[in-house]
């Protein structure tokens, strides 16, 4: 099965490629490169570009019109900085996305894979189902319930089958180390305590009074390979799965649930290390968080995940040592 991906050269774009393309079937890659690294499509029909670009979605499918599907992962997805540039998060996820669907169309594109996100639940309830309330609290969070709006219009309309995947907190490397999240200044909590081990400032707990059970933001992290893994079922079952729904939505994560402090305590048991730590304010648009029922992902792709938050920190940090190998020591594109 051939299948574009755009945003097929970033973290978790281009570990699907990798899963895709072990599996035999032949990803076609689209990346702006914006955030996305070259590195990432090393043999693979790759394109660089813009999905709002229609002249080069035209091109893609001229020389590819054996596409059978394409999966949307090219976005902008750091909570923070969607609260300061929000106008710049609506336009990247939202209003490019509506045009890549256009141009998706008009290609006779008839299946669709989203990346969505489980912040897009906000704190609506402790645990989330798919018909659990959408709360977002941020305009990252936002941008992705309101394009998920779109796509049920657009499923709706029957122009599009559409599976949305709302992936829970992605951890880990592909396991063979080919990609890896290629950010060198991350703001996410396990990158943070990855800059802290390597001698960068002290861990700090955003957020300390929330109502969990000890106070601080609770996630549900699942390896970025079990999430690769999932993409390739809806993928394979895609006609099955959205036969009478047009819009499909899935939950993936683990269901577990585990907050900072405890996310924490796994870092330090898996690197036999103590962190320095110190204890800091909630970050602006930051949930408390939730932890999935996965039902669903069970039930339609017959998927759970296999590795655990120790496996997905193991293989974050041994992504953390090859990583400026792997990137050909290049300067930092984000160190800013
Ligand atoms: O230095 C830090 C960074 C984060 N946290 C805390 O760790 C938890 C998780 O924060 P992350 O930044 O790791 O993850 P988010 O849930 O904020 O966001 C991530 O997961 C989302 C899905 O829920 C989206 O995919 C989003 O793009 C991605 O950045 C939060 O309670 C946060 O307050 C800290 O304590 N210290």
């Amino acid at each position: 099965m051939k299948i574009l991906i755009a945003g097929g050269a970033g973290f978790i774009g281009s570990t699907v490629a990798s899963r895709l393309a072990d599996h035999g079937d032949q990803p076609v890659v689209l990346d702006s490169l914006v955030t996305g690294r070259r590195e990432f499509t090393e043999g693979r029909p790759f394109y660089q570009g813009d999905i709002a670009d229609g002249a080069l979605i035209d091109r893609i499918f001229a020389e590819h019109p054996d596409i059978e599907a394409v999966v949307h992962c090219a976005a902008l997805i750091v909570v923070p900085e969607s609260v300061a540039d929000p106008l710049g998060y609506y336009e990247a996820n939202v209003a490019k996305g509506v045009t890549f669907l256009r141009h998706l169309v008009r290609n006779g594109c008839t299946r669709l894979v989203f990346s969505s996100s489980a912040s897009i639940y906000g704190d609506s309830e402790p645990t989330v189902d798919e018909s659990s309330p959408i709360a977002p609290l941020s305009p990252y969070a936002t941008s992705k319930a309101v394009f998920e709006l779109v796509l049920r219009d657009v499923a709706a309309a029957g122009q599009l089958g559409v599976v949305s995947l709302r992936y829970f907190n992605p951890i880990g490397a592909d396991p063979q180390l080919r990609t890896g999240l290629q950010i060198r200044t991350p703001t996410h909590a396990l990158g943070r305590m990855i800059d802290s081990r390597a001698g960068g400032r002290p861990f700090a707990i955003t957020g300390t009074d929330y109502p969990t059970r000890d106070g601080s933001g609770i996630r549900d992290y699942v390896h970025v390979w079990d999430l690769a893994e999932a993409h390739l079922r809806a993928l394979h079952r895609f006609d099955a799965i959205t036969a009478g729904h047009g819009h499909q939505v899935i939950n993936l994560g683990s269901g577990t649930g585990t907050t900072v402090r405890e996310l924490l305590g796994a870092f330090e048991s898996v690197t036999g290390e103590q962190l320095p730590v110190v204890e800091a304010p909630a970050r602006p648009g930051d949930p408390a968080g939730s932890r999935p029922d996965s039902a669903r992902a069970r039930e339609l792709l017959d998927w759970e995940p296999q590795f655990t938050v120790e496996q997905g920190i193991r293989d974050s940090l041994r992504w953390a040592e090859l990583r400026d190998a792997v990137l050909n020591g290049e300067a930092d594109p984000d160190a800013g």
